[in-house]
Formats: structure tokens, sequence, C-alpha cells
């Protein structure tokens, strides 16, 4: 299937899915009758191509170009995946579907960003309406995996298993929704907490940075790895959660939520809520705001990779979509990745100990490259660190691309030596790293030779990179 993508609607989720799909590899075609789109789009995908690698230990693909149409009708030929972000109006949306379909491809997936609509809504009027789904994702789109895909009534799963296919490719979390409903999932839940949210307000109970800080140094926090139900599952004790709704059921019906109602946001709220939110957050710029809320974001999903949980699992399984075979250059490319954030010290440059992690990642790399993978190590054989010596040349920062060049300059028997140097994106070299491994066996934690096959491939590349010299 060819990676074309087409982008309908440039605005804040539109530019979102741009930039996800073009660094994932897709080719993305875009229409917007608004001549700033490109603008705005352009803004978008730069905070995307520092963010979203971050997230990745494996080397992203060449990212796909972006290209501008002048008309629908342009953009979808030859699309396999396309995507409507327009403004949330049912008429509109409708309108935008029956042109997409009088020119894409039968066979393409068309996909709504829509918040709040129904797919049997947004199917009015259809030639093909089995073609639509629901794909309702979050911002940042090039961030959050979650896309909340509803497939409802009247539709044909083969477009719900290709969007399925197509978005986890991208490396995102599509959750199937069983049944068609107003507001999908999780914006039901987030319309719950943001209506409580404005009544605080409009009651003056709270102002808008007390709310901020109510979630997030609190059940935020808790939402980001565990959700709701198995969070109160743990506060029910050990007699679990029939015994959390026994204790906290009566509560329910006591007045502690003003849910039923809506609070009218005529003017006065309207100040109240924006004065608050100027006087909280006003000194900063939105692309200031969108670098914290990214490098934040960046920090806490990495968090969670580090412990397979959530949405840090995702990543994981993504990186290993992300990995390629090293190649058969000389020197061997080892390491192909950018510094993520929480690799940076108060230095606000990438901590020693971080060059550390990234050579031992290219010896790894080179060992898997030999033979010496995961299934090597489970039988028993490995190679060992014995000595390392970093020489750091120049600074790098969060952000930056990195690769390390490897070369064997010594594979004989139990030895091997590994001169690694990183290197920044312009080839400049910032730090070298000289490394001694022993081959050990698991069973004796004592050295002793390779394995034949390894040690013909690392005697291979020792000659091959001592030729190249
Ligand atoms: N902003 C958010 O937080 C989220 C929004 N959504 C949904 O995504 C959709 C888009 O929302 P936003 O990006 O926030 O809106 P937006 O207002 O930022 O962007 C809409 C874009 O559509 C363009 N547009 C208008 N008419 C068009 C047409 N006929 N053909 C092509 N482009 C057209 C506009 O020029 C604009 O660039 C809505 O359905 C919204 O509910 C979904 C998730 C989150
Ligand atoms: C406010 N909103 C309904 C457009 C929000 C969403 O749809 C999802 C999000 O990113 O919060």
């Amino acid at each position: 299937m060819r990676k074309l993508a087409c982008v309908i609607g440039g605005g804040v989720i539109g530019g979102g899915w741009v930039a996800r799909f073009a660094l994932m590899g897709w080719e993305v075609r875009v229409f917007d009758p608004d001549p700033r789109a490109a603008e705005r789009i352009g803004a978008v995908v730069k905070g995307a191509e520092r963010a979203l690698p971050m997230l990745f230990e494996s080397p992203m693909p060449k990212p796909g170009g972006v290209s501008y149409h002048a008309t629908l009708a342009e953009a979808v030929q030859g699309a396999s995946y396309i995507q409507e972000s327009v403004p949330e109006d049912l008429d509109l949306k409708v309108k935008v579907f029956q042109e997409v379909q009088c020119h894409c491809s039968c066979d393409a997936v068309i996909a709504s960003s829509t918040s709040g609509f129904r797919p049997s809504q947004l199917r009015e009027g259809l030639e093909r309406p089995g073609q639509l789904v629901v794909a309702h994702p979050f911002n940042p789109v090039y961030l959050l995996p979650l896309v909340e895909l509803v497939q409802g009534a009247n539709a044909d799963p083969y477009f719900t298993d290709k969007a399925e296919e197509i978005l986890t490719g991208i490396g995102m979390y599509p959750l199937r929704i069983r049944s068609e409903i107003d507001a999908h999932i999780a914006d039901r839940l987030l319309e719950a907490v943001w209506r409580e949210a404005l009544w605080l307000v409009k009651d003056g109970l709270a102002t808008t940075q007390e709310i901020d800080d109510s979630i997030r140094y609190g059940f935020g926090l808790r939402w980001a790895q565990m959700g709701l139900f198995e969070t109160y599952r743990i506060a029910g004790g050990e007699a679990g959660m029939a015994h959390f709704l026994e204790k906290f059921g009566p509560a329910l019906k006591w007045p502690w939520s003003r849910l039923t109602e809506v609070p009218d946001l005529d003017a006065d709220l309207v100040k109240t809520i924006a004065d608050q939110s100027d006087a909280q957050s006003g000194n900063r710029g939105i692309r200031d705001l969108e670098r914290l809320r990214d490098d934040n974001l960046v920090a806490i999903l990495r968090a969670l990779k580090g412990q397979g949980a959530a949405a840090g699992k995702l990543l994981k399984e993504q990186d290993d979509r992300l990995r390629r075979p090293l190649g058969d250059g000389v020197p061997l490319v080892t390491v192909r990745r950018k510094v993520p954030v929480d690799w940076t010290d108060s230095n606000g440059h990438m901590n020693e100990g971080r060059y550390g992690q990234v050579f031992s990642d290219a010896s790894e790399a080179l060992m898997a490259h030999v033979g010496a993978d995961q299934a090597y190590i489970a039988a028993g054989n490995s190679y060992f660190t014995a000595e390392t010596n970093i020489r750091y040349r120049a600074e790098t920062l969060a952000g930056e691309d990195i690769v390390v060049e490897t070369r064997v300059a010594l594979g004989a028997g139990k030895k091997l030596r590994l001169l690694h140097e990183m290197k920044g994106a312009n080839g400049d070299l910032r730090a070298t790293c000289d490394q001694f491994l022993l081959h050990v066996s698991l069973q004796t934690r004592r050295s002793c030779p390779p394995l034949p096959d390894v040690r013909q491939r690392i005697e291979a590349l020792a000659s091959l990179h001592d030729r190249a010299r």
C-alpha cells in the first residue's frame, strides 16, 4: 500500500495529524482554503520534529513530504487514508465527505476527527456510508497516542480494520468504541470535569490556577498511568472495588456535583476565566506553552516507557516496529536518534552518564548485528564490558540528532575492542569511546571464546574496518 495520507482542514488538529503521518514516513497532502494554513501547519510540524522522535530509541523513518493543494479533489487523489479535521459543524463536515467521495479511491479510509458527532450523523447522504469512520484524536496529535475509533451501525468493518492497522502503524492507540454515542468515551469524561470546573470558577469557589493545581499535583498523575477504575480499586484496600463502592457510594447521592446543570458562558464568566487564565499563564506565548507541554509529555511518556506501563508499553512496541538492521557501511552506524529532554542535567546539556548509555546502546546494536542478540544471550553467552574510556569533545543539547559510528578495532577470540564516535547532525564530533569487552559464559560467569558464527562475523568486521582505516 502506498503510504499517502490526505488531511482536510489544517488547524490545531489537522496540523497535528500532518506532523504525525509525515514523521512516521507518510507522504501527506493537505487541503485547507485558508491561505495561512501552510504557515500554521509548519509551526506545528516544527514542534513535532523536536518532540516526537524523543520518544523513541530506534531511528525514525525518513519523513514523508507535505504538499498543499488548491482543491479538495486534487488533495484526495491516490490517498489510502483521508483524515478530515474541519471545524465541528455537522453540515460542513457532511458536505466535505460528499465531495471527498466524488474524488477519492473507493478503497480509501475516510476518517473524521469529530469530538462529538456520531458516525451515523456524518454518513447522512453519503453514497458509500460504510467507508467513513470516526477517528477522534487528542491534542497534541503527534504525541498523545489515543485515538477513539468509532464504527457505528451500517459500517463496513473492512474500513475500521484498515484504519486500526494504519493508526497503529503511526504509533497510535486506536481504542475501538463499541457503540456510537455523542462525544464517544473520553470527551464525555473530559466534558464532565470541564463543566464542574466552570461552575467552580463561576461560583467564585476556585481560580483557574487552583483547579489546574488540584489536577496536576494529584489525580492527573494517577490517571496517566492507571486511569480511574484501577486507581479506585486500590483505594478500596484489600477488599478491593466492591468495598470502595460500599465506602464511597453514598456520597454519589450527596450534592457533590453540579453536573446536571450547565453554566451560561455569559460575558462576565468569560471575562473572569480569561482574566484568571491571563494572570496564570499570560507571561508565556502559545509556542512557549506548547514546548513546555510537549517536553513534559515526553518526559512523562518516557518514564512510563521505562516501566513498560500504560502508554509507555505502546512506545516500546513502536520502537520494535521502527528498528531496522544496521546495514553494512564502514564504519557501522550503530545509533541514530534524538537526544530526549530527560537526558539533560542542570547544566542544560546531555548528562555525562547518558554518553555511557549511548555507547552501551551502540555496543548492544553491534552485538545484535554479529549475532550476539537476545536469543544468543538467552542461550547463555554474552559480552561483558571490561573497560570504557569516554572523551567528551563538545556538548549536546536536548532535541539534537546524534549518530554513533562504530569500528571493530580488535576481534580476536574472547577479546573485542570497539571504537565509537558520537557525532551531531552535521558530522561534528561530540564524544569518542574506546571500549574493551570480553566474551563470557553466563553459566560460569567467566570469559570464554564466542560461538563460531559470532566469532567469524566479528573477525570479518575487524579485518574490514582495519582495511578501511
Ligand atoms: N482542538 C482540539 O482540542 C480538538 C479538536 N478536535 C476536532 O477536530 C476538528 C478540527 O478542530 P480544530 O483543529 O481545533 O479546528 P481549527 O479551527 O483549529 O481548524 C479547522 C481548520 O479547518 C479549515 N477549514 C474550514 N473549512 C474547511 C473546508 N471546507 N475544507 C478544508 N478545510 C477547512 C480552517 O481553515 C482551519 O484551518 C473538529 O471537529 C474538532 O472537534 C478533536 C480533538 C481535539
Ligand atoms: C475540547 N475538545 C472537545 C475539542 C477536546 C477534544 O476533542 C479532545 C482533546 O484533545 O482534549
